[in-house]
């Protein structure tokens, strides 16, 4: 029997939007999706949206879309659709295995999901956590959740707030970054629309190049700087006593702290 054949998908803002874009974007069928949220305006064409549980026909799975802070509220609304024939998908960061079976005890798998915004352009990294699934839906739920990129299992529930950190909100970093290289530019005199340009394709050049290449990127950065040229003092600055890679470990520690913080949170909500 084929599994995930049918998503209800609860929240669809940002992230559940990206992520259907994308799977309607690599091929999927409308009609295996039904989405439902309150607030949405409207879902993509062929789409079905609904307004209230109460509404929702036959799925198999369901993918959770709404901000954790929101478990306790809306979890005993959704009971009736997530019974023993039902997997749970959750979006909800922070939120481990034992709170989902917790909030959604008749469930027949609980699965965390940690994709990023790129799920959108079928680019995105997404890390998958298991609890009950079947043999045979390992692979099938890995080919779901492939088809936005990359997926791939994380065995130990520990790491998923750091690598939440990382995949999961990185974008966030990234933008910074590059907003930050292009300022850093005007601030020196570059015309603004020039240097955001400048700023974005040398980004998008330099990952797409990195993604390809058969070496690291810290080889490609070296490769860069040419013997006794302009690229090494500019390294320099970023390398001298790790400014770089301790502001980013900062960055990380912070972010996964939080995970862990809502985590608690949603444990303690009846
Ligand atoms: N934004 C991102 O890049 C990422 C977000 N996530 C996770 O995705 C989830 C959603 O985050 P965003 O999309 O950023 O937030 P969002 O605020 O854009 O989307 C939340 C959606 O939930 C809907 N909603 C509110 N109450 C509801 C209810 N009672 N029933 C059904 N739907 C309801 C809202 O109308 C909204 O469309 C969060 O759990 C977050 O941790 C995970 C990875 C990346
Ligand atoms: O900021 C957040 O909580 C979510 C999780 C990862 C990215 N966005």
């Amino acid at each position: 029997m084929p599994h995930f054949e049918k998503m209800l998908i609860i929240g669809c803002g940002n992230m559940g939007g990206a992520m259907l874009a994308g799977w309607l974007a690599a091929g999927e069928s409308a009609a295996r999706f039904t989405v439902l949220d309150p607030q949405l305006d409207a879902a993509p064409e062929g789409v079905e949206l609904i307004r209230d549980a109460s509404e929702a026909g036959s799925h198999d799975c369901v993918l959770l879309g709404f901000k954790p802070q929101q478990l306790g509220a809306i979890a005993p609304g959704i009971q009736s659709l997530t019974g023993p024939e039902v997997t749970v998908f959750s979006l909800l960061a922070g939120l481990d295995r034992a709170t989902l079976r917790d909030a959604f005890p008749a469930a027949h798998a609980h699965v965390r999901v940690m994709p990023n915004l790129a799920s959108r352009i079928g680019k995105s990294p997404v890390i998958l956590c298991e609890s009950g699934l079947t043999e045979s839906e390992k692979p099938a739920a890995l080919d779901v959740f492939g088809k936005l990129g990359t997926a791939l299992w994380l065995d130990d529930e520990r790491k998923f707030d750091i690598v939440t950190a990382l995949a999961g909100s990185g974008p966030g970093f990234v933008y910074r970054f590059i907003d930050a290289l292009a300022s850093a530019a005007v601030s020196l005199g570059v015309e603004p629309d020039m240097a955001d340009s400048l700023a974005l394709a040398t980004v998008e050049g330099s990952a797409a190049l990195a993604a390809g290449a058969d070496i690291s990127p810290g080889e490609l950065a070296d490769r860069v700087a040419s013997p006794g040229g302009m690229t090494r003092e500019g390294l320099n600055i970023l390398d001298a006593d790790n400014a770089l890679k301790n502001l980013l470990v900062e960055t990380l520690r912070a972010t996964a702290d939080k995970g862990a913080e809502l985590g608690r949170g949603a444990a303690k909500q009846p």
